[in-house]
């Protein structure tokens, strides 16, 4: 691909872009965007790595800024071509409270539209959640199902009540008029939970294995199927959309996709086996039994602590939340980002296991 200045046009704003998704957005357009002359990365932390970037032929401009204060991401946006919103609070795990969650995900995306309608941008990618959609809090099963699978999407709490807000406004923005009189595009993407360099959760499973002596308790049963996205392929169909958005504004237009590859269909656990099994840590056990199993006797303390102790390892994982959707079915089988932007997957199975395993390696002894 030619890279002269004049094939160089475009200015990409990426926001939290320093977060596991949004890094690597940042690297995949610069390696799979010939049109770029100025890529912005945008985020409450900026990360050290970004220095090594700056040296390329194109111009990456690091802006330290948070999405919920509305000047500061107008200025960020303005003169962009193209937004790829991926900055979030990504908390199901009760570490935020519910206002700062909706501040962050809902305010925060109210002010990148506004920013876009301002400013005359007219291109918005937006990272959604297939937490939009499910599992629901009545624990219902989604199987192999795609954009247009009737599903009951009710939620309560805070996490995915924040993104399905934050993606209708996105879709409701579709064709607003912005600044200079041309329509505005947006889309929505919805990763699965996504795996891969960089994934902290990963981290901390493979510290616990460690500080167990190399194993891991089941706590979950192997039926519960999954759908897992590689970050790698997120990244590409985030920078495919972007791309393909002006082209196919009328088809694209206010759609929604799931984020999908070739990642088998397995249990929460199981999938992560893949990845921590060459890793040297083993998935012990069957399902753990429930106390009403359990007979009387005076082992039986001894017994109830050593049986909840897997449990008790993951407590800052679990809650009631967690532990539905880990014990939910949500597996999502479709080919519409085929068929309305040409996506496949650019790291075959295979690319995305052993990536994420000699990642894995990586980390073995560094600090949790
Ligand atoms: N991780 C997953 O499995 C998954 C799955 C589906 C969707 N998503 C979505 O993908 C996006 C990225 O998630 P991630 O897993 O990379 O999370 P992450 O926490 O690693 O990245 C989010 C980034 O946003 C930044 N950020 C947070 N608050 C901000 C603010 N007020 N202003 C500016 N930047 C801010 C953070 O500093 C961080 O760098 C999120 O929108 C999330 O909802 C993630
Ligand atoms: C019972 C323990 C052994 C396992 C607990 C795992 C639990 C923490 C995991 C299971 C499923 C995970 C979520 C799922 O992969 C999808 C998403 C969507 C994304 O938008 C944000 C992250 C999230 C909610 C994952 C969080 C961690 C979960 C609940």
């Amino acid at each position: 691909m030619a890279d002269s200045a004049e094939t160089r046009k475009l200015v990409y704003l990426v926001t939290g872009g320093c977060g596991f998704l949004g890094e690597h957005v940042v690297r995949m357009l610069l390696q799979r965007e010939p049109r770029l002359y100025e890529l912005r990365v945008f985020d409450l932390h900026l990360g050290p790595w970004l220095e090594e970037l700056k040296t390329g032929p194109v111009q990456v401009t690091a802006i330290q800024g948070d999405v919920t204060q509305a000047h500061e991401v107008a200025a960020a946006v303005a003169g962009a071509h193209v937004v790829i919103h991926t900055a979030g609070l990504v908390d199901v795990f009760g570490r935020a409270s519910p206002e700062t969650i909706y501040e962050v995900n809902v305010q925060g995306t109210k002010n990148v539209i506004e920013a876009c309608v301002q400013t005359g941008t007219r291109f918005l990618v937006y990272t959604s959640s297939m937490e939009v959609v499910g599992p629901n809090i009545k624990g219902h099963p989604f199987y192999r199902g795609n954009e247009d699978t009737p599903y009951e999407a009710i939620h309560r709490h805070p996490y995915p009540c924040s993104k399905a807000q934050a993606e209708r406004l996105v879709l409701e923005a579709n064709g607003r008029k912005v600044h200079g009189g041309l329509a505005l595009v947006t889309c929505a993407l919805r990763p699965t939970g996504i795996y891969g360099e960089g994934h902290q959760i990963m981290r901390d499973f493979y510290h616990q294995g460690l500080r167990l002596g190399g194993r891991l308790f089941r706590a979950i049963p192997a039926s519960v199927e999954h759908s897992r996205v590689y970050v790698g392929n997120v990244a590409w169909m985030h920078v495919l959309v972007a791309q393909e958005l002006e082209q196919r504004a009328a088809l694209m237009g206010g759609q929604v996709y799931f984020c999908y590859d070739e990642s088998p269909f397995k249990s929460y656990e199981d999938f992560n086996m893949e990845f921590l099994g060459p890793c040297g840590l083993r998935l012990g056990g069957t399902r753990p039994p429930g106390a009403h199993r359990l007979g009387r006797g005076p082992a039986l303390n001894a017994l109830l602590e050593w049986l909840l102790r897997p449990l008790l390892l993951y407590a800052p994982l679990l809650n009631p939340y967690t532990l539905a959707v880990a014990n939910t079915t949500f597996t999502v089988s479709t080919d519409k980002a085929q068929r309305h932007f040409g996506y496949k997957p650019l790291f075959s199975w295979e690319d995305s296991r052993t990536r994420t395993i000699r990642w894995v390696q990586a980390v073995e002894g560094s600090a949790p």
